[in-house]
């Protein structure tokens, strides 16, 4: 019962789960993707959650359910942008159920890296640009902008649903990213975060959610293949090289 009571007054949203009994087959995508066939619930960090596995593994495809099943446009944006320009989405959504805290977020965003630069044009379209800064996001590198929407976007108290983020930014912003990524928790944000950045992953207050052919599995920063793979190579990098390159 305390264990309720502090996931429902922390989190914004505590658990993920799936309508397994509603789902029509596991034949077809998305649910015959081992992320989905093999999910039964997730329980959320109060802070960040970050899903990491291979490409194609079902990252984007979890993240933008749960995204669409909170009231998100699939597209990425605001709670309010109600614009279609992506058709693709799949029907995981409506199968998803998630478990929300009694406390509501006073801000959201939902960041697909993939299509920011569609979600940017709806926003000069809407003359809503003020809010991201003094210059127009398509005035700014892919990079520039980005950091521009975490710096003046996001305002805290806020529930945010990143699909890798680090796909633009230089490994230095991606430790301002960090810095940024902490003052929001510390001003009561939740994040979900699909990632391939090993430097990002490092945030200690998460959970890591590795997805593989065998499902979904919590895992430590130091089980990762990111920091086992970054580690290997920076200090071996002439050795795995040599590897890498041998005819
Ligand atoms: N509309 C679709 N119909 C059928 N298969 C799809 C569809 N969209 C994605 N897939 C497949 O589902 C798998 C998971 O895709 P997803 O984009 O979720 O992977 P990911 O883990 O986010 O990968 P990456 O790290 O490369 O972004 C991929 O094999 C992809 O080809």
């Amino acid at each position: 019962m305390a264990e309720i009571s502090s996931l429902t007054q922390n989190h914004y949203v505590f658990e993920v789960s799936l309508k397994r009994n509603d789902i029509p087959s596991y034949k077809e995508y998305p649910f015959s993707l081992p992320a989905i066939s093999n999910l039964h619930e997730i329980k959320l960090h109060p802070k960040v959650t970050f899903f990491i596995g291979e490409n194609g593994a079902g990252k984007s495809t979890l993240v933008e359910a749960i995204a669409i099943a909170f009231g998100f446009n699939p597209e990425g944006g605001s709670k309010h942008f109600s614009f279609s320009t992506r058709e693709s989405h799949s029907e995981l959504y409506k199968y998803i159920v998630l478990r929300k805290g009694v406390k509501r977020p006073r801000d959201s965003y939902f960041l697909r890296a993939e299509s920011f630069y569609n979600v940017a044009t709806n926003i000069e379209d809407l003359g809503v640009g003020a809010v991201y800064g003094e210059r127009s996001l398509h005035a700014q590198s892919h990079g520039e902008s980005f950091m521009s929407l975490f710096l003046n976007r996001f305002l805290g108290k806020g529930f945010y649903i990143l699909d890798e983020p680090e796909a633009a930014l230089s490994p230095m912003r991606q430790l301002s990213l960090i810095s940024r990524l902490h003052e929001l928790v510390s001003n009561n944000s939740q994040f979900i975060i699909a990632t391939h950045s090993p430097l990002l992953l490092a945030y200690p207050d998460s959970y890591i959610y590795n997805i593989d052919d065998n499902g979904i599995k919590k895992v430590s920063y130091e089980q990762t293949d990111h920091f086992m793979i970054t580690k290997s190579f920076v200090n071996n990098y002439k050795g795995m090289l040599n590897e890498l390159t041998k005819d």
